[in-house]
Formats: structure tokens, C-alpha cells, sequence
């Protein structure tokens, strides 16, 4: 059966979900597909369940920073089916909710694997879709990890859907992903291993705050290994076995499970980009300023899928609202603009970044100020014995213009939204410093970091 739309999206996550809103809002007559349960990575499997679950041990870690003061006499250990068990009341609502808030709005919804026939024709099983435009919004997926036995790693949906949680748990990997489930895994009773390959963890984020808060993980504790290439893994009884590569050395970990943090790629194998005519490359499908193809101009990307930006959710809903203005009033309406993107890893304390990197500005040949202090000694820090706290902002030597603001410390994952405020919207240190904040808060600290 063939059925013609203006819009056909593929993808419910993020992206694809505000772009089809945004078109049938406009008017136009929208189809979204989706080969999972409609809802995408963020609300059923990545940002919102992480969270949910990283609720439960903020204070165990807490209570961990109080005890040594004789506050408390040791921290509690959280129940994990109870953590799982409140995990679902936000995630099982999302898929109904989806679908019901579809059908209300008037979008036709498709369940299965969407590909190109040709340029203007994607296929769900035998149904024939026609767009005048696509919107393909299909997020990302782990990356392939060419090592033996990577069957048997369990990727991050898995871990945040686990019964309950294993004793000894190795990550392979030093990201976002890694550091946020051992801090979480490790609060949870969990012994934690982390490997990772390069020799730095968190890359783009600031390094001498990475320090900081590495030093505060291998204090929870984690077995942290850096230039440790995970090379091979293998069943041994109920357990695993890790082989691993240090500078020549091989090493082994015992486990009891296996978990996937080592990078996501585009999830386009399903969509048969080459029939359509779609451009594409290993960070995604290739796209103009626009966000529309560089090979078919009927198709847009957006979210984790588009080459574009980092694959981070509000550079997701940031170009849904590009490709909506563009399919709704022409072309080339809008264009992307990544500036003052804020990007978190939610440790315990998180880790946080808006705009340059100091590497970045010096490479840019700007002139600027570094503001960079440890402050496990001010306040905001201190009433909670929290050792790991410490800031690097960048001020542009003449104007003031706030370049970078890098924050690591309790609720650097709110204050960083005060500078990406101040960087989208040009407000100077003078501007951050004279503005009167609440006191005491952590955002009052903005004053004395700039
Ligand atoms: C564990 C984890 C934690 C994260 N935490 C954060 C965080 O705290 N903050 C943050 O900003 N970002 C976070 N992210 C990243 C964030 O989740 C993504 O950037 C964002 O969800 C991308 O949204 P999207 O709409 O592009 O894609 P998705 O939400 O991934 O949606 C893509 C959809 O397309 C569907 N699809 C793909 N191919 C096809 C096809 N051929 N046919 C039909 N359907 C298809 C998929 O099934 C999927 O439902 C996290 C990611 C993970 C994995
Ligand atoms: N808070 C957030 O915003 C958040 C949280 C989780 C995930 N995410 C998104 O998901 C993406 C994926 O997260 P991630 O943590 O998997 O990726 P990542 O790119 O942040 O880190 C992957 C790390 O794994 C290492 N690695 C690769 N192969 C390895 C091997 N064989 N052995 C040891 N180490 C190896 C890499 O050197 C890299 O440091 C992120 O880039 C981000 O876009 C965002």
C-alpha cells in the first residue's frame, strides 16, 4: 500500500518527536516511524532513567562526605529493584503517552525498520511511504567494538533495565558513560573497574577539572586504568573474563559484568542511505548549515544522527527546531547554531562545559584571562565536605565576553545553564559579576568566578 505525506520522519526521540510536531502544528500532513517503542534514547534509556537512578544515590553520597565529620555512622546502601522499580514509573508512561499524544495530533505512526527505496520512497515492511520531505532523526547506537567476545558486553539500555546489580562490574570505556554509571554502580554497592584506552578520560572537557574529579572516583573507590585497552572478553563460569592491554602488558579482570561505554555511533544501517541518494560518513549523515542533505535535498537529518554538533539532547531539540522552520517556511530559514551548547557528565559532583576549551581559544589565537581556582574551600563546598570543586572560566581580554566556563563541584550541572546564558546572549563578566544572586547558592559563586 502507498501512502504520501508532506513529512515523513523517521525516529521518536528527541528530534524526530519535536519535528513532527512542529510540522503538523504548520499544518502539513506528518508520518513518524519507529522500529522500538516509541520514545527514543533520552526518556526511555539514556538522560531521564540515568537520572532517576542517579536520584537515589545522591545521598549516599551525601551521607559518604558527612560521615567522616560523625554526622552519620556509615552511609546506607540503596535498594537497586527499588531503584528500578521507580525508574519505570517515569519510563513506562513514555511509550503510551507518545503514541496517544501522535494520534491526538493528527500524525500517521508506522512501527518497524524504515528504508529507502529511492530518493522519495522509504519502506515500513510492505508499506510504501512518499514524502515530499524526510526528516530522518534515528539517534545513534554503541559503536562496533572490534574485539573477541564483544557479544557479551551489555550495552547502557541494559544496564539501566538491570534486576539487580552484579558485585563486580567493569566498564570498558572512559566517558560520559562510564563515569556516570560507576558513580552510580559504585553508590549502589557495586566494586567498579573502568578501562580506558586513551590516557586521558572525558575528552572535551576541561583536564585539569578531569583531574579533580578522577581523583575523587578512585577515592569512591574505582579501579580506574587508563591507557588500558580492553582487547578481549570471555565467559568463565557465571562470570567473565576482561583481557586487556596496557602499554604491552596484558592484563585480566574478573567480573561478573561486562558494560559498553565505549562510544555511539549513528544508528543509519537500517535505512539503506544509499539507495536514497543520502550522503553519509562515520559521524553521520552529511548535512549543510541547514541541516538538509548535501545529496538529496528532500531530506533533512537532525539529533544524533546528523553530522553536525555534538550528539547531546539539546543539540537534538535545538535542530529539530532548525528543520521544522526549514520545512515550514522555506529551505533556508534557519541554520544551526551551536553556540553556548552546555554539555554535563552527571557524576557525583557532575563535571560541566559551555563554550571554548582553553586549547580551543589558544588554537583561535583569542586574547584572554583564565580564571581558574579550586574551591573545596569556599563555601558552597565546604557546608557539604565536598572535595571536589573547582572552576576555569575564560574572559576575553577588552570586551569581557566570556569565552568558556568550565565547573566541576556541587551543581555545576545548574550553574553551567548561568554561562551558557551569558555566552548566547553577551552578557560580560562586569554583566555576571554585578547580578545580584540568591545567597548562599552555588550560583552566587558566578559573581567571584569571573
Ligand atoms: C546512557 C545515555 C545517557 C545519556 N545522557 C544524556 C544526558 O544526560 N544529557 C544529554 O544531553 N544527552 C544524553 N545522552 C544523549 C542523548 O540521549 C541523545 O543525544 C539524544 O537522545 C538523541 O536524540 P535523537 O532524537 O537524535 O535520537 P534517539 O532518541 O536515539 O531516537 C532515534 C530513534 O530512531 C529510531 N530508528 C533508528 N533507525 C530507524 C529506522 N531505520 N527505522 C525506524 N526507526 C529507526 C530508533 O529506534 C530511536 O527510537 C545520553 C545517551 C545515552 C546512551
Ligand atoms: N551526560 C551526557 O550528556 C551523556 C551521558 C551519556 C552518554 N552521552 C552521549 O553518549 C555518547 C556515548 O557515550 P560514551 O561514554 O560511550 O562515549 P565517549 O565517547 O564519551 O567515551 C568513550 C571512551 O571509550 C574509550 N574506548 C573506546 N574503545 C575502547 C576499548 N577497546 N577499551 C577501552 N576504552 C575504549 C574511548 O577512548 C573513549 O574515551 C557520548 O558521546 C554522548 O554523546 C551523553
Amino acid at each position: 500500500m502507498t501512502q504520501s505525506f508532506d513529512i515523513v520522519v523517521v525516529g521518536t526521540g528527541v528530534a524526530g518527536t519535536a519535528i513532527a510536531r512542529g510540522c503538523r502544528a504548520a499544518g502539513l500532513s506528518v508520518a513518524i516511524v519507529d522500529e522500538l517503542p516509541y520514545g527514543g534514547t533520552c526518556q526511555l534509556r539514556g538522560c531521564d532513567p540515568k537520572k532517576v537512578l542517579r536520584a537515589a544515590v545522591e545521598p549516599v553520597s551525601g551521607m559518604e562526605q558527612l560521615e567522616e565529620l560523625g554526622i552519620f555512622g556509615a552511609p546506607v546502601t540503596p535498594d537497586w529493584r527499588s531503584m528500578m522499580a521507580f525508574k519505570r514509573r517515569f519510563t513506562d508512561p513514555v511509550t503510551p503517552g507518545k503514541e496517544a499524544a501522535f494520534a491526538e495530533a493528527g500524525i500517521a505512526k508506522f512501527h518497524g525498520t524504515a528504508r529507502f527505496a529511492d530518493p522519495d520512497t522509504l519502506m515500513v515492511g510492505d508499506t510504501v511511504l512518499k514524502g515530499g520531505h524526510f526528516a530522518l532523526a534515528a539517534g545513534s547506537r554503541p559503536a562496533d567494538l572490534p574485539i573477541d567476545g564483544a557479544e557479551l558486553l551489555l550495552h547502557s539500555d541494559g544496564f539501566m533495565a538491570l534486576d539487580t546489580l552484579p558485585r563486580r562490574i567493569v566498564l570498558v570505556g572512559g566517558g560520559y558513560i562510564a563515569m556516570e554509571f560507576a558513580h552510580i554502580a559504585v553508590r549502589a554497592g557495586a566494586e567498579v573497574t573502568m578501562l580506558q584506552r586513551g590516557e586521558r578520560l572525558l575528552d572535551g572537557f576541561d583536564p585539569d577539572l578531569v583531574d579533580l574529579l578522577v581523583e575523587r572516583t578512585h577515592d569512591m573507590p574505582v579501579d580506574i586504568r587508563v591507557g588500558t585497552a580492553a582487547t578481549a572478553i570471555e565467559r568463565v563460569g557465571e562470570g567473565y573474563r576482561v583481557h586487556a592491554d596496557q602499554e604491552g602488558r596484558a592484563l585480566r579482570f574478573e567480573s561478573d559484568l561486562v558494560v559498553h561505554a565505549a562510544g555511539r555511533a549513528p544508528n543509519l544501517d537500517g535505512l539503506d542511505l544509499q539507495a536514497g541518494g543520502v550522503a553519509f560518513g562515520k559521524r553521520g549523515i552529511e548535512v549543510d548549515d541547514h541541516l538538509r542533505s548535501v545529496s538529496n535535498p528532500r531530506v533533512f537529518a537532525a539529533g544524533d544522527a546528523a553530522a553536525s554538533g555534538m550528539p547531546l539532547t539539546p543539540k537534538a531539540s535545538h535542530d529539530a527546531a532548525v528543520v521544522v522552520a526549514n520545512l515550514t517556511r522555506g529551505g533556508h530559514s534557519r541554520r544551526v547554531d551551536y553556540t553556548a551548547m552546555p554539555s554535563v557528565v552527571f557524576s557525583l559532583p557532575p563535571l560541566a562545559r559551555v563554550g571554548l576549551l582553553e586549547e580551543e581559544a589558544l588554537h583561535q589565537g583569542l586574547g584572554f584571562r583564565v580564571n581558574h581556582a579550586v574551591t573545596d574551600g569556599w563555601f558552597s563546598a565546604k557546608r557539604l565536605n565536598e572535595t571536589c570543586s573547582g572552576h576555569k572560566v575564560l574572559i576575553e581580554e577588552g570586551t569581557g565576553r566570556i569565552l568558556g566556563a568550565h565547573l566541576v563541584g556541587p551543581h555545576a550541572d545548574e550553574v553551567i545553564n548561568l554561562f551558557a546564558l551569558a555566552i548566547r546572549h553577551g552578557i560580560t563578566a562586569e554583566g555576571l559579576a554585578e547580578t545580584p544572586y540568591s545567597y548562599p547558592t552555588s550560583g552566587s559563586d558566578v559573581a567571584s568566578m569571573v
